[in-house]
């Protein structure tokens, strides 16, 4: 395979395809991101209970930052004045940022949506923000981002055809608002978000306009928002043969490793999502054999590891009798060891597709997966 080097401008490389799925790299100044990649969520710049170096050893080339908890605390300006996001945090690899809409809508109080951008209230202190497609490509150029997210309108899901269909169009005008705003940063790259809910037409709409922006990358949005998984794959069927073959394509907020395999093998090369961060911190651990939940009183004093065939020390060399302990006692180390242990086992997930696509066996490699998931523990 050819390795890939920083590039001065940003660059997307397909270097071998099986299907549907492809792997490849994107390049860009600060770093290389092999793709099929999963982000992992750095929401308030700190991927939660992990050293970013940690991060960057178990394999991530690139971390996820969320404009709407950044420009709440510590601020885009006051960032920008601290030497920028990659600075704060110590993550010299590339960052990617979403645009705020869709976290406005999750967590702000009294928020107030209209043809010019978003009103609302803190989550954490209650002053009032405004959000314009200009003022979200403003925070993300403060904050230092590589790739920035388009702000865009996410509708829930079940909603009616009217709805879906009016978000779907202001998300395309924001589109080419925040396509203006952020100008020509080449080193950089604006991703547009492909909206229409559930419904084809408006989904294949939404593409063909955003491909005729000319865009560096194209977001699937809208989606990951507790619709069932085959609601999700028929939505990434539907757009995926009017996106761009030599951009990447972009699905946010997933998901399971379930998700990951079944989207990869529809042409899906980016993700990210708070699972495998969330579920460490509840005692909940993803690994070859399956889900474990160490709160279960059955691994009291079952002294084997996680996976002694994993090259991350938590999943290596630590009991599942400890780890139930730590999970039990609420102790720190117990959030530490399994986010340390869940994020490793999304990148080896992620370097085994890529690995497979390589050689052409992605679907055994898939079914591989799945059988070791299914293999009931000893
Ligand atoms: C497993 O964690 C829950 O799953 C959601 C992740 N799902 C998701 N879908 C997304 C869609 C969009 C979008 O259309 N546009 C923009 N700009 N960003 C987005 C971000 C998204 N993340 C998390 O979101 C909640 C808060 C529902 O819980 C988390």
């Amino acid at each position: 395979m050819t390795d890939h080097h920083p590039t001065p401008d940003f660059r997307f490389r397909v270097d071998a395809t099986d299907g549907q799925a492809r792997t490849g790299a994107i390049t860009m100044p600060r770093g290389v991101v092999r793709t099929p990649a999963f982000m992992p969520v750095g929401t308030a710049a700190t991927v939660k209970a992990m050293y970013a170096d940690q991060v960057r050893e178990l394999g991530a080339d690139i971390v996820l930052g969320n404009t709407y908890h950044l420009m709440l605390r510590p601020g885009a300006e006051r960032m920008a004045r601290l030497g920028g996001l990659h600075h704060f945090m110590r993550w010299d690899g590339p960052i990617l940022t979403d645009s705020g809409g869709f976290q406005v809508m999750s967590l702000s109080a009294l928020r107030k949506l209209d043809a010019d951008g978003v009103t609302f209230r803190s989550h954490i202190d209650g002053t009032a923000h405004r959000m314009s497609p200009e003022r979200s490509i403003e925070i993300q150029g403060l904050l230092g981002s590589d790739i920035q997210m388009q702000l865009d309108e996410c509708v829930r899901l079940p909603a009616p055809p009217e709805a879906i269909e009016k978000a779907m169009r202001l998300s395309l005008r924001w589109a080419e608002r925040c396509r203006t705003a952020f100008g020509e940063q080449p080193g950089k790259a604006m991703f547009g978000i492909v909206q229409g809910g559930d419904v084809p037409d408006l989904r294949v709409a939404s593409a063909r306009a955003l491909v005729d922006l000319d865009l560096k990358g194209y977001a699937i949005g809208g989606l990951a928002v507790g619709e069932p998984q085959a609601v999700m794959l028929a939505m990434i069927e539907t757009v995926e043969p009017h996106l761009p073959a030599h951009k990447p394509r972009y699905l946010m907020g997933v998901g399971t490793p379930d998700d990951l395999l079944r989207s990869v093998e529809r042409g899906v090369d980016m993700f990210d999502c708070v699972m495998p961060t969330r579920a460490g911190r509840h005692g909940l651990a993803y690994t070859r054999h399956g889900r474990i939940n160490l709160r279960n009183a059955r691994h009291a004093e079952d002294t084997r590891p996680l996976d002694e065939a994993s090259a991350c020390p938590a999943a290596r060399d630590y009991s599942r009798a400890y780890l139930h302990h730590l999970v039990r006692s609420d102790e720190i180390l117990g959030m530490m060891l399994l986010t340390w242990n869940n994020l490793a086992y999304y990148q080896d997930l992620m370097a085994g597709m890529r690995a497979a696509i390589r050689e052409g066996r992605f679907l055994t490699f898939a079914a591989e997966t799945r059988a070791g998931w299914e293999r009931a523990e000893a």
